[in-house]
């Protein structure tokens, strides 16, 4: 594995930028081993600006994706960044090209929330599957239908071997369960990004995540 899945933070689109450095190293230092640039609404400009900063704040700390944008993530290395990867949805530009532009040893996640999407799925081109909705979420109010714990597990089985990341509607009460259901990891926006204490909403997680890791190796 190119990089520990375990705790995403996926970035919330309404945070300026100030705030969301804070809130990336406050996560990181909980725990957090994903950063995901989720910035929907700013110019590639802006993004890319985003980017290199907050890979000069990480240092590799941990792994930083962007979402949707296989453009900004070269650009964002033209201008210096350490860009691991990209998350890509159904609708964004096919794994198999991203994974040529970025080369081989680049982080490459899908969305897929049905078997059939499976079916369409590259052989050895993704590195991870990110699964939701879990649970209904206002944070993307266009997410897919929510699949429960019990159907993010059958879909985990399905999509096995490729490691399925859980998304949607996520708390610290989840994590465990979610581990228990085959969750390679979890990601969040509002846990953390709206926590009045990120680095503390993201150590919750973490040992959550630990804790449920520790249980399935007895
Ligand atoms: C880890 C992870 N999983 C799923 C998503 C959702 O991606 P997508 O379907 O492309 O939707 P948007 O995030 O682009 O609205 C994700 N971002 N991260
Ligand atoms: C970005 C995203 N993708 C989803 C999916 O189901 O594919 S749900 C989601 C938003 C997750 O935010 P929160 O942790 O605040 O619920
Ligand atoms: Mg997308």
């Amino acid at each position: 594995m190119k990089a520990d899945l375990s705790l995403h933070l996926v970035t919330d689109d309404r945070l300026p930028l100030a705030r969301l450095l804070e809130v990336a190293e406050q996560a990181v230092a909980g725990g957090v081993t994903v950063v995901q640039l989720r910035a929907k609404s700013a110019s590639a400009r802006d993004q890319v600006a985003a980017l290199v900063s907050l890979s000069a704040l990480l240092r590799g700390s941990a792994a930083l994706i962007v979402n949707d944008r296989v453009d900004v993530a070269l650009a964002a290395r033209d201008a210096g960044a350490q860009i691991d990867g990209v998350h890509l949805g159904q609708q964004d530009v096919s794994p198999v090209t991203a994974r040529r532009l970025l080369g081989s040893g680049a982080l490459v996640g899908w969305s897929a929330s049905r078997t059939s999407e499976l079916t369409a799925l590259p052989a050895g081109t993704v590195d991870y599957l990110g699964v939701g909705a879990v649970h209904p979420t206002s944070t993307k109010p266009d997410h897919p239908p929510a699949l429960g714990v019990n159907g993010f597990g059958a879909f985990a089985s399905a999509a096995s071997p490729v490691p399925c990341v859980a998304i949607g509607g996520i708390g610290t009460a989840d994590v465990g369960p979610l581990r228990a259901a085959g969750a390679a990891g979890v990601a969040v926006v509002s846990a953390i990004c709206s926590a009045d204490d990120p680095r503390a909403a993201a150590t919750a997680l973490r040992s959550r995540w630990d804790a449920a890791a520790l249980a399935s190796a007895r």
